[in-house]
């Protein structure tokens, strides 16, 4: 049964970006998934002294509503790197936090399914179309934890032998 999740409120809410689950990338703490991924939309642009702002922000909506900011200038390659960085933070927080990594892994093989009303591209959108980019990083991210723990259960079992 597909799994639909949206807002951090409802069922299945740590797997949204919006959840308070900070990471550590490059020595640097993000409070939340989505001040990462907004914040990376400014590297090496002209408006790149937005980014301790948006890293500051108080909640995750206003992290978005920064980097929505239609009068900044995104970083010129940001619509080539942006589902490689949402991936990197994804598997940074589920690597970082057991209580959701069990959530995620206890998912098996459902399809996980962004279920934003307005986001055709992260998510499914109104009208259930969208490419859900979010939803397959985070079946990627569930396949790539659950073979890391596969690799290191035998490596255990080949090291007692
Ligand atoms: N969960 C969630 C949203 N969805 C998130 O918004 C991000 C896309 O931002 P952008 O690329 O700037 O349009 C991405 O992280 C997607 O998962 N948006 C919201 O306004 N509220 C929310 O609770």
């Amino acid at each position: 049964m597909t799994i639909y999740f949206y807002k951090v409120w409802q069922p299945y809410g740590c797997f949204s970006n919006f959840s308070p689950h900070g990471i550590q990338i490059q020595g640097t703490y993000w409070p939340t998934v989505e001040h990462y991924y907004q914040a990376q939309k400014f590297v090496g642009s002209v408006d790149a002294v937005i980014i301790p702002t948006i890293r500051a922000a108080a909640t995750p909506e206003e992290a978005a509503a920064l980097g929505r900011c239609s009068t900044r200038q995104l970083r010129s390659d940001w619509q080539v790197v942006k589902t490689q960085v949402m991936r990197e933070a994804v598997l940074k927080k589920f690597l970082t936090h057991a209580d959701i990594r069990k959530i995620l892994l206890t998912t098996g093989n459902e399809i996980l399914v962004e279920n934003s009303p307005t986001d055709y591209f992260w998510g499914c959108g109104a009208k259930t179309t969208g490419q859900n980019h979010l939803g397959k990083i985070l079946m990627s991210v569930r396949e790539e934890i659950r073979q890391s723990l596969l690799i290191s259960v035998s490596t255990a079992d080949y090291a007692s032998e």
